[in-house]
Parts: structure tokens; sequence; C-alpha cells
């Protein structure tokens, strides 16, 4: 069975239909790529799938069990964590403090603190910069380590898939390398899942694994992200070769 099944689903804003009978599934432990240019719906699929915007049409399954339209925390405690775009730290609070924030526990809850703990270890263990300076505050940690720490927030519910919106958005490139180097290593520690919205293609060829191409809402290609690297297909899909 798969762990994410998401079928012809539409998202319109007013008249405007951003994505448009979209249908994919996803594996435990796949990483899968939703690649494609400027407008391509790729956020707009992503805040769907985690409950931020409902679909105007069809329906998503998560773990075997309908999602569509149920609220984004909700989601979040069934094992499917979302880190959108631009990297929302809370800049005056230290570090722990906003992996603490991404446990969606409440200090009244019986076992808090040893669930927290054990939780604030593992993100430590992927990303030991974030325990080096976990009493520092979040807004003077560079762009890089600011994206370890909003994906290790959304790792401290213990996830079973991670969304995530353009990791890479403003890293140079040996940064970006080091964000990926450990979401590939808590897919293979963890078994997580990984759904990576990315606008450029580049990074999928490198990494491999699956990748999904939208242009104007819709999949135009999915395959292997090796193998589509090389083929005119893609390139065709990006630039919209041979339609003028
Ligand atoms: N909140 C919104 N209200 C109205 N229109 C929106 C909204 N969000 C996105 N859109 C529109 O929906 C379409 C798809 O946008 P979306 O952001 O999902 O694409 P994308 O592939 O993620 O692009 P980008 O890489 O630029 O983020 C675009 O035409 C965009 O202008």
């Amino acid at each position: 069975m798969s762990l994410l099944a998401v079928s012809d689903v539409t998202i319109r804003y007013g008249r405007l239909t951003a994505v448009r009978e979209v249908a994919f599934t996803l594996a435990e432990g796949e990483i899968l790529f939703i690649t494609g240019p400027n407008g391509a719906g790729k956020s707009s699929l992503m805040r769907a799938i985690a409950g931020v915007t409902p679909p105007a049409g069809g329906r998503i399954d998560f773990g075997g069990i309908e999602i569509t339209g149920r609220a984004p925390e909700e989601i979040a405690r069934m094992g499917l964590s979302m880190v959108p775009e631009g990297r929302d730290v809370f800049g005056s609070l230290s570090i722990e403090e906003n992996l603490l924030l991404g446990t969606g526990m409440h200090s009244r809850e019986r076992g808090w603190k040893a669930r927290a703990a054990s939780a604030l270890e593992e993100v430590y263990d992927t990303f030991p910069i974030l325990k080096e300076r976990r009493h520092g505050q979040a807004g003077l940690l560079s762009g890089g380590q600011q994206q370890m720490l909003v994906i290790g927030r959304a790792l401290m519910t213990n996830p079973r898939l991670i969304a995530i919106d353009e990791p890479s958005l403003g890293l140079a490139p040996n940064i970006t390398d080091q964000v990926y180097e450990r979401l590939i290593g808590l897919r293979a520690h963890r078994k997580l899942t990984l759904l990576i919205v990315e606008q450029s293609s580049t990074r999928a060829v490198m990494v491999g694994g699956r990748m999904i191409l939208m242009r104007g809402g819709q999949i135009l290609l999915d395959g292997d992200a090796g193998a589509m690297g090389q083929s005119e297909a893609l390139q065709a899909a990006y630039f919209g070769y041979g339609e003028h």
C-alpha cells in the first residue's frame, strides 16, 4: 500500500485553476521531487497535501486514511510534516525553543519532558550544529542553518513523511549539498519518506530517486530522475519547445 495517494486533485484560487486533476502515489521510504517552472502549481499541491489549501476536487489519502480537507495540525499529528518555503524561524527565540515549538506537545501533557528530550536528541544527532548553538538566537543563524532548523522542527513530531518546499532557495550550492546530505541520511536511517519541491530539476537528477515534472498545473513527466536528466522531454517540458 502506498503511504500517500493523491487522486485527481484540483486546486483553484477563484477562477484560476492552479492544479488540474493531478494524481500520483508515493511509497514508504521513497524520495519524490516535484519540479517545474514558476507557477506550475508545485507549492499549491504541497499545501493541499498538508491541509493548508483545501483542494476543490479529488482526494488525498495518507497511511490508508483519507485526509482531504482535514486541518494541518491533524495531518501533522498523523505523521505528515510540512516545511513551507521561506525558513520561517522565530528569530528572537533560541534554536532549542524553536525546535520545541515543533513538537505540537504541551507541557501539561504527561511524559512531555521525556518525549521532547528524546525528539531533541534525534534532531541534534542529525544536525550537530543546532546542538552546538542551541541556546543562541535563531535569527543569527545562516540561511543554511535556518533551513536545517526548520527541517529539524518538522522532525520533532517524528513524522513518516516530510514535505519540503524549495529547501535550496537562496543557498549556495555547497550549503545545499549539506542540507541534502542530511535529508538522504534521514531517509536511510529512519525510513523517512521525502517529498521535495524544487523549481530546478538539477538537484533531483543529482540525488536520484523519482521526479514528477509539473507545468501549467499538470504532470508532464513522472519517472526516474537520473534517467529523465538525459532526456530531451525534460528540456521540452521546462521550456515548452514545440508549443509555439
Ligand atoms: N494564494 C494564492 N492566491 C491566488 N493565486 C495563487 C495563490 N497561490 C498561488 N497562486 C497562483 O497559482 C498558480 C500556481 O502557483 P504555485 O505557487 O503553486 O506554483 P509553483 O509551481 O509553486 O511556483 P513557484 O515556484 O513560483 O512557487 C500561479 O499562477 C500562482 O500565481
